[in-house]
C-alpha cells in the first residue's frame, strides 16, 4: 500500500489524482462489497473515501462511478477483450482504477490524456500494482483507439444490463419493451419536482415544464438548492412517477392517514401537505431524521414513529399509504448501483415481507378506509401479483381502480385492472432529457366496510 504522506504528496502535484482513487475504491466498495451509492456519497462516508477532497472532487468522482455504474457491462466487455489474460491476481483491485479509466474516457467529457495519465499514476502509488502501470498504460490507450466501435457496438439490454434482470424484462414485457427498459436505464434522469399549490405558477418561476401528472420537470443546472422557493419550503425534489402513489389516496384536510415506510418522506410530504394528519412510520431512525429535516424545510408536520410495519400497533387510521421496500428496480436510472447489487435472491425475501406490511394495512386501515401500495419495482412479483395474491387470501379488500384522470390521462400508465405500472421509457419526450418516468407500481385498495 502507498503510505498517506506518499499519496498526499502525488496528490498535491496531480490534482486530479485525488477523485479518481476515490473513484476507483468506491466502484470496488460498490461491486465488490455491495454498498450502495448513495451511502458511498452520503455524509457519513465521506471520511472513509473522500475524506479530505474538495467538493469540485467530490463531484468528479460521483461523475465518475455513476457514469461507469451506467455502462458498466459494456466498460467490462471493452476491457475484458483487452486483458486477454485477465488481470493478474495480486493486482485484481486494479480493475476499479481501470473501470474509472474506462468511465471518463468512453462517457465523461474528460481529456483522454489526463484520464490515461492519472490511472498510471494511481497503479504507480502502491506497490502491488506498480509493476502493472504500463499494462494500465497500454489497455486504456488501445480503449482509445477503439472507442467508437465500443459505443456502435454496445447493446442496452445484452451489455448494460444483469442478464439476469434482462432474462427477467423479457419475460415479463416482451423484447421490445425489455430493450426500451434498457435503453431508457442509460439515460441521465430527469429532474422533477412536486409543489405545494400552484404548480403552474412555479413551473413558470423555475422555467421548467409542468408535466400532465401535476409534477415540473427542471433542465437547470442551477443547484436545487439556489433555485426559487427552496429556501421556502415551496416545492420538494421527487420523480413524477413517485408523485403519483399519494395522490391516488384522495386525502381530505383531518384526515387521519398511516405512511407505512414513510422515510426520507417525499410521500409523506404530499399528504401532509393536502391537509391529512400523517402518522409517518419507519424503522431507520437514520432516515427519519432526514424525513423530519425535510418537514422543518417545508414548514410540514408529521408524528414520527420509530417502528417496523411487521410488528406495529396502532389505533385505526381512516387510510394508509404503503410504499414497500422493494428491488428499485424501476429506479435504475437515478441509482445505476441497483442494477448490480441486487441479487435474484432478494426478490423471495422482500415478497415476504410487503405481503406482511400489506396484511397489517389491512388490519390497521378502519373499514371502508382506503389503501394504496405502491413500490418503484418492475418486478411483478412485488406489484400486480403482490395484490393479486392479496385479494384471493383476504375476501375483506377489494381493489379501487385508477382513472386515467387520475394520472394526467396517461392511460399507458394503468394496466387492465386499474394499477399503475409505470416504466423507465415512458413519458416520451421531443428532448431525450426531458423523457421517461421511474418505473412504479400502485393498487388502490379498499377495506369493506
Ligand atoms: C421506498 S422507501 C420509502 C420512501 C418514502 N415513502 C418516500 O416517499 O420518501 C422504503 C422504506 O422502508 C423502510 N422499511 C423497510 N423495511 C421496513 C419495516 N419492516 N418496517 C418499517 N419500515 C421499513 C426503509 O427504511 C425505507 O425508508
Amino acid at each position: 500500500m502507498a503510505s498517506a504522506e506518499s499519496q498526499r504528496q502525488e496528490a498535491e502535484h496531480h490534482p486530479g489524482l485525488p477523485a479518481r482513487l476515490a473513484a476507483a475504491a468506491i466502484f470496488g466498495d460498490i461491486i465488490a462489497k455491495g454498498h450502495s451509492l448513495e451511502e458511498c456519497f452520503s455524509a457519513g462516508a465521506i471520511p472513509a473515501r473522500l475524506g479530505g477532497l474538495a467538493p469540485r472532487d467530490v463531484a468528479l468522482a460521483r461523475s465518475i462511478v455513476t457514469a461507469g455504474l451506467r455502462r458498466l457491462g459494456t466498460i467490462r466487455a471493452a476491457l475484458a477483450a483487452l486483458l486477454d489474460k485477465g488481470l493478474p491476481r495480486q493486482a485484481a483491485h486494479l480493475e476499479w482504477s481501470l473501470i474509472a479509466g474506462a468511465a471518463q474516457i468512453l462517457f465523461l467529457d474528460v481529456p483522454d490524456h489526463a484520464a490515461v495519465d492519472l490511472a498510471v499514476r494511481a497503479a504507480r502509488l502502491e506497490s502491488k500494482t506498480a509493476p502493472f502501470a504500463g499494462l494500465v498504460n497500454a489497455v486504456l490507450r488501445n480503449l482509445i483507439r477503439g472507442r467508437e466501435k465500443i459505443l456502435a457496438e454496445s447493446d442496452p439490454l445484452e451489455h448494460d444490463t444483469p442478464p439476469w434482470l434482462g432474462a427477467r424484462w423479457r419475460k415479463t414485457y416482451g423484447d421490445d419493451l425489455a430493450f426500451a427498459i434498457a435503453r431508457a436505464n442509460r439515460a441521465e434522469p430527469t429532474l422533477d419536482l412536486t409543489v405545494k399549490s400552484d404548480p403552474e405558477l412555479w413551473a413558470q418561476r423555475l422555467g421548467g415544464r409542468l408535466l400532465p401528472t401535476g409534477s415540473i420537470r427542471l433542465t437547470t443546472h442551477t443547484p436545487v438548492t439556489e433555485l426559487p422557493g427552496f429556501a421556502e419550503g415551496e416545492w420538494w425534489i421527487q420523480d413524477a412517477a413517485a408523485a403519483l402513489p399519494a395522490r391516488l389516496l384522495g386525502v381530505a384536510p383531518g384526515m387521519r392517514v398511516g405512511d407505512f415506510c414513510a422515510a426520507p418522506g417525499g410521500k409523506a410530504a404530499q399528504l401532509a401537505a393536502a391537509g391529512a394528519d400523517v402518522t409517518a412510520i419507519d424503522r431507520s431512525a437514520e432516515r427519519l431524521k432526514r424525513l423530519a429535516a425535510n418537514f422543518e424545510r417545508l414548514r410540514l408536520h408529521a408524528d414520527v414513529i420509530v417502528a417496523d410495519i411487521v410488528s406495529l400497533k396502532a389505533p385505526p387510521f381512516d387510510a394508509v399509504l404503503v410504499d414497500a421496500p422493494c428491488l428499485s428496480t424501476g429506479t435504475i436510472r437515478r441509482h445505476p448501483d441497483i442494477a448490480w447489487t441486487k441479487k435474484p435472491g432478494d426478490i423471495a425475501a422482500l415478497s415476504a415481507i410487503q405481503a406482511r406490511m400489506l396484511d397489517k394495512a389491512v388490519e390497521l386501515v378502519k373499514p371502508g378506509g382506503q389503501i394504496v401500495y405502491c413500490t418503484c419495482s418492475i418486478e411483478p412479483e412485488e406489484g400486480e401479483m403482490q395484490i393479486a395474491a392479496l385479494l384471493r387470501r383476504n375476501p375483506d379488500v377489494a381493489r379501487v381502480p385508477i382513472r386515467p384522470s387520475e394520472v394526467g390521462g396517461l392511460d399507458e400508465i394503468l394496466n387492465e385492472n386499474g394499477e399503475l405500472r409505470s416504466l423507465p421509457p415512458h413519458l416520451p419526450a421531443d428532448e431525450d432529457r426531458l423523457a421517461g418516468l421511474d418505473g412504479f407500481f400502485a393498487a388502490r385498495l379498499v377495506r369493506r366496510p
